[in-house]
């Protein structure tokens, strides 16, 4: 980087300039000539140029920097009408409807009548009440919090990007001239209109060489740079800019360019600044810094699947990367941790890749395994032969091999067995306890447990943050994790959102000293504090992400399958063979499946599948699923009304459902499900005749309401 000599260009050519740009729809040359123009205060007519930069930031989308600019010209003038209108429009496509509804009411004071207004205001109500007031927001529950690591990341990212180097530019000492300059830019504007990004870069380049004070044209020259995948040129041009110069949209740009450059770290801090100095448009820079992070994290984990994650509105989604149609499978994916569920106990399963052990005795019954000698036979004959290897020291877990007893006691078991805890008795007592009173249908036992999954996966949770932190420990030499090995052990867990409203460490206390006691007391001087926001946290991760699953190959399907094959056997097992047989089931955590969003028209489903051998998830498609379309399952029985699926998913997972099944099939025939209008209670509305799921006050209203989307979701 050089440092060169300061020649202001004057204002009024710098208006010009912008209002060239602005001619030929330039938007972003031309508001960057305002911005330059702006800044220079011998300028006469501030507000017009705020004025024009505004429609050209609104123009662009750039709603939060053209509100701003309304804000400035509305406490000058603030009888300006349509100054409300354009506010009150951007605030809309900021979603700040609250506000918006704000500026709208403010110019209806001014001018009562005025329509554009009104069908304003109507569409902001519209939403807010589309909105229903939820409460979900993706960027407060995903912190710009660094990753352990990230400091040495960033300087290796560094030494790379400092090999790319920067651009000469000569000393100048004569001054601009301003009407070659005012002829490149012409230039520029032209070239870019026609799409002809190469001339428009040479324009620029000889712009910069003539005027290299003019950081606007670096950017934009970046920019180009960087739409030409000359992503090393464009970092060139876009450190030109020094960093007490840099826009908002030149930290955006800068961390797309690293991004791009595969410097991921450097990109996420380039888009703190963004965030920090983003003023109005701190939520634009936090969602491209999620995105970045999201790909940083996840890119690698759906490499060779056909999907991919990214950051949007509702937080982490997953998307088809290629077309695929009902039936294909997208990924295959196993487990981080897992945990018998408490109502499947009774059948015996390996503890520690959830391979089912049901024994022929589990799956009869006692009763008729021990009187039916044919049954015994047979069992002998064609039920698998399973070896179980308990626990060493407890005896209490199984397994299914001794490799999974050593991966056990390796990855949580040393923290979780009641011969190095004694507190963990306890817990099983609770989950046998709480195994009972569910089967009596009681789904909630009070001050202990309320969840449908077991506690036993949050002290599993624990115990493997623990065990891997020991590990990491130990990898560097040392004998007892410190805060920095915790941290890193935790960093896992970090993709699991947490979202909520109970005050869970409240609602189940003696929960909360249970899991107290069971890592209070950790043999080699390893402590796992649980704070009320610990368990907060954790039992909310688990509550939003965890998914059910059981081995897809039980004993009994080998045992049914060869026994079909001998008729006389079969004769005498088939009465026996029960249509609803016990099954070991689990939940557990997935990664990519975590960010998976809900919609009641789901494209996926999740099937049970061997993952290297081990059971884990598959996830197939129910329908054709187009490229770049974004991959949902349901979270619950989609089967139900929809006021069912709307308090389930509220009350289970905080969030009101708003897919397309939601918005076009009504609750029932006292309003209309496209206009809302109330029936009376003599005459309530007709029902579609095909689905019986939306009820319509007109045929002009079903029209539309079918038009609109009713017609994806209608089904007989
Ligand atoms: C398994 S996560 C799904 C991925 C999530 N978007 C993320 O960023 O991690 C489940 C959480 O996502 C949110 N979510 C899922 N589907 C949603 C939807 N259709 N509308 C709003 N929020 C949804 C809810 O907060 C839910 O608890």
């Amino acid at each position: 980087m050089q440092y060169r000599n300061k020649m202001a260009t004057t204002s009024d050519v710098l208006l010009r300039y912008g209002d060239d740009a602005y001619n030929v729809k330039d938007f972003d040359i031309a508001a960057s000539f305002y911005s330059s123009a702006a800044t220079q205060n011998v300028v006469s007519d501030y507000s017009e140029i705020l004025k024009k930069r505004s429609k050209c930031y609104y123009k662009t989308g750039k709603y939060a920097r053209a509100f701003d600019d309304i804000v400035e010209i509305l406490k000058i003038w603030p009888s300006w009408t349509e100054g409300y209108i354009y506010a009150g429009s951007c605030l809309t496509y900021l979603k700040d409807l609250k506000n918006a509804m704000l500026m709208y009411t403010r110019g209806l004071n001014l001018d009562h009548g005025n329509e554009v207004i009104q069908k304003g205001l109507l569409n902001v109500k519209a939403k807010l009440s589309e909105n229903g007031g939820t409460t979900y927001d993706p960027l407060t529950l995903c912190t710009q919090d660094a990753y352990p690591g990230d400091e040495e990341l960033v300087k290796m990212e560094q030494t790379k990007l400092d090999k790319i180097g920067s651009v000469e530019i000569p000393e100048f000492l004569n001054v601009p001239d301003t009407l070659k300059l005012r002829g490149l830019i012409q230039s520029v504007c032209k070239h870019k209109e026609d799409g002809d990004y190469n001339l428009a870069e040479s324009s620029l380049v000889a712009a910069i060489r003539e005027d290299a004070d003019n950081y606007s044209l670096c950017h934009v020259l970046a920019e180009i740079l960087y739409q030409k995948n000359n992503h090393e040129k464009a970092f060139q041009y876009c450190e030109m800019i020094p960093k007490h110069l840099r826009s908002f949209d030149t930290w955006i740009l800068g961390s797309k360019i690293r991004h791009a450059l595969n410097a991921h770290v450097s990109a996420e801090l380039w888009l703190r600044y963004a965030t920090k100095f983003g003023g109005k448009r701190a939520e634009e820079a936090a969602m491209v810094f999620q995105d970045v992070r999201v790909q940083r994290l996840y890119d690698p984990l759906t490499s060779g699947t056909k999907v991919n994650i990214r950051f949007t509105e509702f937080g982490r989604t997953m998307h088809c990367t290629e077309e695929l149609n009902k039936g294909a499978y997208l990924f295959r994916e196993e487990p981080l941790i897992i945990a018998q569920t408490i109502d499947t106990l009774d059948v015996q399963a390996c503890g520690h890749c959830g391979k089912s052990m049901i024994t022929a005795e589990q799956y009869f019954g006692q009763g008729v395994f021990r009187q039916n000698n044919q049954i015994r036979a047979a069992v002998e004959k064609y039920w698998p032969k399973k070896t179980v290897y308990s626990c060493e020291k407890c005896e209490t877990e199984v397994y299914c091999s001794k490799s999974c007893r050593t991966g056990a006691w390796e990855d949580y078991h040393q923290i979780l067995c009641s011969s190095t805890n004694k507190n963990i008795d306890k817990l099983h007592h609770v989950c046998q306890q709480f195994k009972k009173l569910r089967e009596e249908n009681c789904r909630v036992w009070d001050g202990v447990w309320n969840a449908a999954f077991s506690p036993m996966t949050l002290a599993q949770l624990w115990a493997r943050i623990i065990c891997d932190a020991k590990r990491i420990a130990k990898a560097r030499g040392g004998t007892t994790p410190d805060r920095r090995d915790m941290a890193k052990a935790k960093a896992k867990y970090r993709r699991f959102i947490a979202y909520g409203s109970a005050r869970n460490a409240r609602v189940v206390p003696k929960m909360m000293a249970i899991m107290r006691e069971i890592f209070s007391d950790l043999a080699d001087g390893v402590t796992m504090e649980i704070t009320d926001k610990e368990f907060e946290g954790r039992y909310f991760q688990i509550a939003c992400n965890i998914q059910e699953f059981a081995d897809p190959e039980p004993p009994y399907k080998s045992f049914v399958a060869n026994a079909k094959a001998k008729p006389q056997v079969w004769a005498c097992v088939s009465p026996h063979i029960r249509s609803e047989p016990p099954e070991a089931t689990f939940t557990g955590l997935f990664m990519l499946h975590a960010c998976m969003n809900h919609s009641c028209d789901n494209n996926a489903e999740v099937r049970d599948r061997f993952v290297d051998g081990r059971p884990g998830i598959a996830l197939q498609t129910k329908k054709t699923i187009a490229a770049g379309q974004e991959v949902t399952i349901s979270y619950i029985d989609n089967q139900m009304c929809r006021q069912d699926r709307q308090s389930w998913l509220y009350q289970s997972y905080n969030f009101w459902c708003m897919c397309t099944k939601c918005q076009f099939e009504g609750d029932d025939s006292t309003s209309c499900t496209n206009c809302k209008k109330q029936a009376s209670r003599d005459k309530l509305f007709p029902a579609c005749s095909r689905c019986h799921h939306a009820w319509y006050c007109s045929s002009h209203c079903q029209k539309v309401a079918w038009k609109k989307g009713h017609k994806s979701i209608c089904n007989k």
